[in-house]
């Protein structure tokens, strides 16, 4: 069986008009990537990289003034064969969602109405996926709590009446209770502290192992894909610089923007001091020719001011887009 998401020439751009002038926000801007059945790629880069904006494209939840200016996102759910989620008709995609594709959210008051209590998020978006009557659909969310160290009277709270860590176990019940085939999540521990970070993200791989289901798993923090990612790609400037097997991807970063985000990583007993990168991400309406990293770039040589890079497999499943890389300088 082929891969269960193929991302192919993916361009997403904001695209707005002043005074009739067309001016784009260049935020997703060509990329092709993978992603396997039964694995957890993690996508990483700095604040504005594109990360959001990718995995809004990928899971078709977007509008204007954010438009697909090319490129296909296939998904292969269950082996039924890759279908582009943008030729899905409006019942396709409901039937889709949930089931199929479900989305932990940075924020879980974004998925948890304030004012209903948590039974009806589960109702509302579960129950039709599951072909059961409703007692037996509730028990079945009951035990799917438990699963999750929840007791099952959270089902009769309101969100608010529940801790952030709790808040966000529900929404990962959510997430799950469907047994879906490839769950998108977003920054789902940056706003908790680090105890209860480490329990929700040990349960989203104990749930990822149990049901066998892909993970597309966004966050900026590297110390989180280390512990928690099979493969991991890096974001810049709306673009993939470098993607790997996470192991080898710390071991050896091929470019200078991902050596640069683990060299940055907090090493106990270590004081030596860390040196920031010069200069500031580009603007992604009127990005630099050439490399996007080029001006903040230790490598920089003549072609990465003129050239774009394209990705290139240097090492088995170790692919990275940079001029210095692709003739042997290393990071
Ligand atoms: N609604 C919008 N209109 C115009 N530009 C936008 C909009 N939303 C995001 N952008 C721009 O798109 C680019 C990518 O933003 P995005 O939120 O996808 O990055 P990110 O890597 O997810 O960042 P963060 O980690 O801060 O969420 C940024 O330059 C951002 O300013």
């Amino acid at each position: 069986m082929g891969p269960i998401l193929a991302v192919e020439g993916l361009k997403a751009y904001y695209q707005m008009r002043y005074f009739g002038t067309l001016r784009e926000v260049r935020a997703v801007d060509d990329i092709t990537l993978e992603i396997q059945r039964d694995e957890i790629y993690g996508l990483a880069g700095e604040s504005s990289s594109g990360k959001s904006t990718l995995i809004k494209t990928i899971a078709r939840a977007i509008r204007p003034p954010l438009n697909v200016v090319d490129g296909a996102v296939r998904f292969d759910f269950a082996g039924q064969g890759p279908r582009d989620i943008y030729t899905l008709s409006a019942p396709e995609l409901a039937a889709t969602r949930w089931r199929h594709l479900s989305y932990i959210m940075q924020g879980s008051m974004n998925v948890l109405n304030p004012v209903r209590r948590i039974r009806h998020s589960f109702v509302d978006f579960a129950f039709r996926h599951m072909s059961l009557p409703m007692p037996a659909f509730l028990r079945r969310v009951e035990e799917h709590l438990g699963h999750l160290s929840l007791r099952p009277d959270v089902l009769e709270s309101f969100p608010h009446e529940l801790s952030g860590g709790m808040r966000q176990r529900v929404t990962i019940a959510l997430a799950t209770v469907c047994r879906p085939d490839f769950i998108i999540a977003d920054e789902p521990t940056t706003a908790l502290d680090v105890v209860v970070q480490k329990g929700v993200l040990e349960m989203i791989r104990r749930l990822q192992r149990e049901m066998g289901s892909s993970v597309l798993f966004v966050t900026h923090d590297m110390a989180v894909h280390a512990n928690l990612t099979d493969r991991l790609g890096i974001m810049y400037a709306g673009r993939l610089v470098e993607e790997a097997p996470t192991r080898a991807l710390f071991r050896q970063p091929l470019h200078p923007y991902t050596a640069h985000l683990i060299r940055s990583l907090p090493r106990i007993g270590d004081d030596t001091p860390r040196h920031g990168l010069e200069g500031r991400p580009p603007n992604l309406a009127s990005p630099p020719p050439g490399c996007r990293f080029h001006p903040r770039c230790p490598l920089a040589m003549e072609v990465c001011q003129q050239t774009t890079p394209v990705m290139q497999e240097l090492a088995p499943g170790h692919r990275v887009a940079c001029h210095a890389a692709a003739q042997g300088i290393l990071p």
